[in-house]
């Protein structure tokens, strides 16, 4: 296929467009009672299982997908990504957060350098600093031991490790190894989140990791700005020294911003935000929560994955049906969205992650050549932990719109309940959840088995189940740091695979550039009429309308008021 060309010109596009006749002549019913094809829909590697003969496809639908791939030079993409070609092609980048896990010893060249070794100098550091800093060897500024961390942050700067810290806060070894110590995040430019994050904490026993790749955006300096505040009004300007380190690929502006670059640790122009959480931006702050060689298992966990894809054929390639599957959902089926369901509370974040990672990479209008795309691409991702979301949001999955569902489940639990007397422990109630729910979406219920069973004629309709859900499930063996590793890279490499078919540019981001640049204006405005009284100016009769009665309904505040922290 020519560079220029778009995927749904090709031919195995095309042919694809028209099995959806074929396809949805077939109920999963029909479908689910050949034991063949769904043997041959279940994947395993390294103890993880992958079901996907719930989707809405049969093995002819499999064969057109590979052709799919064919034609996008999907094999190729993938080994270019490895390679460390400038694949995010707007920004002239490699895309190798394959890199960050790679074992010590592996070998991947960027522009001529292996990239693997500076990986592994950031990482001895981090494993060196946080060992000081959790046998109290690095202490604050008034002598006493740092127990708590807070990361300020944003985005890919933040919801990757917050994921990961859920993921791991209720895992037995990571509990062990985090006694006595707090990991905070804060995001979000709002004071409250200033205040919900600094209550209850003592800034002389408080490290602050300032974490942003461009340290540059705005929600994050303000809030560092705010928390170098915190320490230098209790403590004094220099205890900032002991107390606020940085996670930056810009170490110049860490310098400008008073953190000793020294204390700073670097990564790379070639992570995208939305997969650095196995850079220093996730490896730093979850080492001092729970010690470097714990996190280094969340990085094996993610490499093995890495390996697999780069090596597994296909049809046995986890991230790569999954991503072919979705490419069939949304551009064939015609769905535009995809639940994230983890049966474990520990992935309560894990749909929040996926979000950014899955919209801000493959929310494209046009081909990485340019050209708008005569299709949907992307989806729009989101999910809550089971069984929760089954008392929110099922219902319309089950009876209202059609969205292919992902079930995550996990063999072992975390923490473990028994009750004498009860039926099944605490995690086979889940789990009897996560193995009915697929099949209440692919079965439904036929207005027949409704009135075999007496229901009254004028509810059949509202009783009815259409079935014919689409959804794929994954079964962990345990949530443990390896298997989260292994969960992240296995979603950051669909979407990845999404993208290449698709044609477009999954590593850049411009569609958030917009409204960051309409803000600095609203900012400047917001100073020249509290400061100056300037009227509002340049903006539409709307937002001059709400700008005015925001600033007249809080004229009570001074114009130059003192220095004020949260109270709380
Ligand atoms: O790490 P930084 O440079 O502060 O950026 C934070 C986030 O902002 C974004 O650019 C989106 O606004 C993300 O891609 C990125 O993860």
């Amino acid at each position: 296929m020519a560079s220029s060309t778009l995927i749904s010109d090709t031919q195995p596009w095309k042919e694809l467009k028209a099995h959806v006749e074929d396809i949805k002549a077939n109920h999963l019913r029909d479908l689910l009672s050949d034991d063949e094809r769904s043997k041959s829909m279940m994947v395993e590697f390294d103890g993880i299982l992958l079901d996907y003969s719930r989707q809405q496809a049969t093995l002819e639908t499999r064969e057109k997908l590979f052709q799919l791939a064919e034609v996008a030079s999907l094999k190729q993409k993938i080994n270019q990504m490895y390679k460390g070609e400038h694949i995010n092609s707007t920004e002239n980048r490699a895309v190798l957060h394959v890199a960050l896990r790679a074992p010590r010893d592996a070998v991947i060249q960027s522009d001529g350098k292996n990239v693997v070794l500076d990986v592994w100098n950031v990482l001895d550091k981090i494993r060196d600093f946080s060992e000081r800093v959790r046998s109290g060897s690095w202490v604050g500024a008034t002598g006493k031991e740092l127990k708590n961390v807070v990361a300020i942050g944003i985005g890919g700067s933040f919801l990757g490790p917050l994921f990961v810290h859920t993921a791991l806060q209720t895992d037995p070894e990571a509990i062990e190894s985090a006694r006595g110590r707090q990991l905070r995040f804060l995001a979000n430019v709002d004071p409250i989140d200033v205040a919900k994050t600094i209550t209850g904490l003592n800034p002389e026993t408080t490290l602050v990791v300032v974490v942003s790749k461009t340290f540059t955006t705005a929600e994050t300096m303000l809030n560092a700005r705010t928390l170098r505040e915190w320490i230098s009004s209790a403590l004094g300007p220099s205890a900032v020294a002991k107390h606020m380190v940085a996670v930056s690929t810009n170490l110049a502006l860490v310098e400008k911003f008073g953190i000793d670059p020294n204390n700073a640790f670097a990564f790379w122009d070639w992570v995208g935000g939305r997969y650095s959480v196995c850079s220093a931006v996730g490896v730093f702050p979850l080492s001092l929560q729970y010690g470097f060689s714990v996190i280094e298992k969340f990085l094996k966990g993610a490499s093995s994955i890495d390996q697999h894809v780069y090596s597994e054929p296909f049809e046995s390639n986890i991230p790569v049906l999954l991503g072919l599957l979705s490419v069939w959902n949304v551009s064939f089926l015609g769905y535009p969205a995809r639940a994230i369901l983890p049966y474990t509370q520990a992935l309560e974040k894990f749909a929040p992650h996926i979000q950014q990672v899955s919209m801000e990479s493959n929310g494209k209008g046009v081909s990485i050549d340019g050209v708008p795309l005569p299709f949907e691409a992307g989806e729009i991702d989101f999910g809550e932990p089971g069984t929760n979301g089954q008392h929110s949001f099922y219902q319309l999955i089950h009876q209202g719109r059609v969205i292919p569902c992902d079930f995550i489940g996990v063999v072992k639990s975390q923490q473990p309940v028994y009750l004498k007397g009860e039926v099944v422990s605490n995690h086979d109630e889940l789990m009897s959840n996560f193995f009915a729910q697929p099949d209440a979406l692919a079965y439904g219920k036929t207005p027949e088995q409704l009135q075999k069973e007496n229901v009254p004629p004028h509810l059949v309709p509202h009783k009815t189940f259409s079935g014919n859900r689409p959804s794929l499930s994954l079964l962990l063996p345990s949530l443990n740091a390896y298997n989260i590793g292994q969960l992240l890279a296995i979603y950051e490499h669909r979407i990845a695979v999404e993208g290449f078919v698709w044609g477009i540019n999954s590593f850049d981001q411009w569609g958030v550039e917009l409204g960051k640049s309409l803000a600095t204006q609203v900012r400047k405005q917001l100073n020249a009429s509290r400061t100056k009284g300037e009227p509002i100016q340049g903006f539409n009769f709307s937002t001059t309308t709400m700008l005015t009665r925001y600033l007249e309904a809080s004229a009570d505040i001074p114009a130059d008021p003192p220095t004020t922290l949260p109270q709380i």
